[in-house]
């Protein structure tokens, strides 16, 4: 039972303002260890914010994170090295090859040096770029990076995944590789946040969705829970909660001001 069970991240009246502007606005959360949480929302919603607090790039904040049940405000860098995160728009090194980058990335999270090489090797294969371990980077296709990227987030084999926009740039085969992934990953007990805009993903993956808007959680609940017996998509989910039923028209402004 959940009440039993002590959560994996607290998040207690977390705010962020950047100057004037406040864009997370006091938010209330408890995750659970093995829970997928679909973290979705408008554009400038806040996702992003809260992802960089979570990972401890944003350590001004009012309120309180806990991970582990200790304060990120009090242990960042232990904190730091157990949880995997693939970063949205990540820079990545290009003259290294993946193996290179690998074991660069491994050493950051403190692993031994003989188990980083091994691990990359198993996970570049899994991902079927294997054969490209020794390659440079550069001369990587989007979706190839990706992977890269995807690997640098889990090979520390953290407890707590944090993953904004993961699929971008993967073709068909690979979202429906890491679709399974974060599905085995969860199994494991694994706990994994969600950020993503592409809606179909979220409702298959996630058991709890989260949906801000305005720095403001203002859904939170199972795919079958926010459609509340109706017979909608998620897609139809956001576009009502977050007031925005008009796409159609406002992609008929678009194509008028172009005329
Ligand atoms: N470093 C910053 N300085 C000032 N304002 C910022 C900064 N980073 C983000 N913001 C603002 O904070 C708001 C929330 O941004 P955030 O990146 O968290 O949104 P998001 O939900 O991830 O959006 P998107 O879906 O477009 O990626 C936006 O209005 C953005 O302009």
């Amino acid at each position: 039972m959940e009440s039993e069970i002590l959560p994996i991240i607290s998040i207690r009246n977390l705010k962020k303002s950047y100057g004037e502007k406040q864009v997370l606005k006091g938010i209330n959360l408890e995750i659970y260890p093995g829970q997928v949480i679909g973290y979705i929302g408008p554009n400038g919603a806040g996702k992003s914010t809260t992802v960089k607090i979570l990972t401890g790039l944003i350590p001004d904040f009012e309120g309180e994170v806990f991970m582990y049940n200790k304060s990120i405000k009090d242990d960042v860098v232990s904190i730091k090295s157990q949880i995997g995160y693939v970063p949205e728009n990540a820079e990545i090194y290009e003259v290294l090859t993946p193996l290179e980058y690998l074991d660069f990335v491994g050493k950051l999270y403190g692993m031994e040096e003989d188990h980083i090489a091994d691990r990359a090797l198993k996970l570049l294969n899994a991902f079927g770029i294997g054969s490209n371990a020794d390659q440079r980077m550069d001369t990587f296709s989007k979706g190839m990076r990706q992977k890269v990227l995807l690997i640098s987030g889990i090979i520390h084999n953290p407890k707590i995944i944090i993953l904004d926009e993961p699929l971008s740039g993967l073709d068909a085969n690979a979202v429906i590789m890491v679709k399974e992934l974060i599905a085995l990953l969860a199994k494991e007990g694994k706990t994994i946040f969600y950020c993503s805009h592409m809606m179909d993903v979220v409702e298959k993956v996630s058991d709890r969705i989260l949906l801000i808007a305005n720095g403001e959680i203002i859904a939170d609940g199972s795919f079958e829970d926010l459609k509340a017996g109706g017979n909608q998509t998620l897609e139809s989910i956001f576009a009502k909660l977050t007031g925005k039923e008009e796409s159609n028209k406002e992609a008929n402004d678009v194509l008028n001001a172009l005329n």
